[in-house]
């Protein structure tokens, strides 16, 4: 589905990961784990496209469609968007109006993540959760067959915490492939392998 090899990737010249080798496995969940810095986000920033390895490749195998939960977000924060604009954005297909299903999709991830009380909220008078949440909600109504996901709980209290693993597991099981950088050891436990990361560069 998407495979990484030898990846390198360096900040102005600070090495941040090195010889990176891993694979999105359909209906499986890969831990990226490893200390504050070691490159989890760049890592998955360099799987999802957003950034350009500077050693190795990521291939993804033709028409498989990779969606990504970013841990920083700020850009969309600056949008004037509501909650559930913020979710339909996740069903937005360029050239089709949306259908039925991508309706009732938005409508059912906003109740399971509940969030759907808040829709005409904007996302810039959300708490630090819900504000979460609404970005979860935006991943997982798009019909991915990779989930890169950066830290999705960190944000969350243990009740919705416990709702998100829920989803997690429920599309693994359904054939995904998931990929989810945490420090949340109860997280990574769901996981059915792990790829840790070791800090790189200079030590300061
Ligand atoms: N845009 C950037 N420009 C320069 N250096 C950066 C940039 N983004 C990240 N870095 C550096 O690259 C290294 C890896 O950062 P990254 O965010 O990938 O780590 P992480 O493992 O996700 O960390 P955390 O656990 O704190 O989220 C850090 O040393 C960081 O300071």
């Amino acid at each position: 589905m998407l495979t990484a090899s030898h990846l390198g990737f360096r900040y102005a010249g600070n090495p941040v990961l090195h010889d990176v080798n891993l694979r999105a496995e359909p209906a499986s969940m890969l831990a990226v784990t490893g200390p504050n810095g070691s490159g989890k986000s760049t890592l998955l920033h360099l799987l999802a496209g957003v950034e350009q390895p500077a050693e190795g490749t990521v291939r993804r195998d033709p028409g498989v469609r990779v969606a990504l939960l970013p841990q920083r977000t700020a850009d969309i924060d600056a949008l004037p968007l509501t909650v559930a604009e913020c979710v339909r954005i996740g069903r937005f297909h360029p050239g089709r109006w949306p259908r039925r299903a991508d309706r009732n999709a938005v409508t059912e991830i906003m109740e399971r993540l509940e969030i759907a009380h808040l829709a005409r909220r904007r996302l810039r008078e959300l708490s630090g959760g819900q504000r979460q949440r609404t970005l979860i909600a935006q991943t997982f109504v798009q019909e991915a067959a990779v989930y890169l996901l950066d830290e999705p709980t960190a944000a969350l209290d243990t009740d919705s915490r416990r709702r998100v693993h829920e989803l997690l597991t429920e599309r693994v099981r359904s054939g995904a492939a998931l990929i989810v950088a945490s420090h949340d050891d109860e997280e990574t436990s769901l996981a059915d392998a792990r790829h840790h990361l070791e800090q790189r560069g200079p030590v300061r």
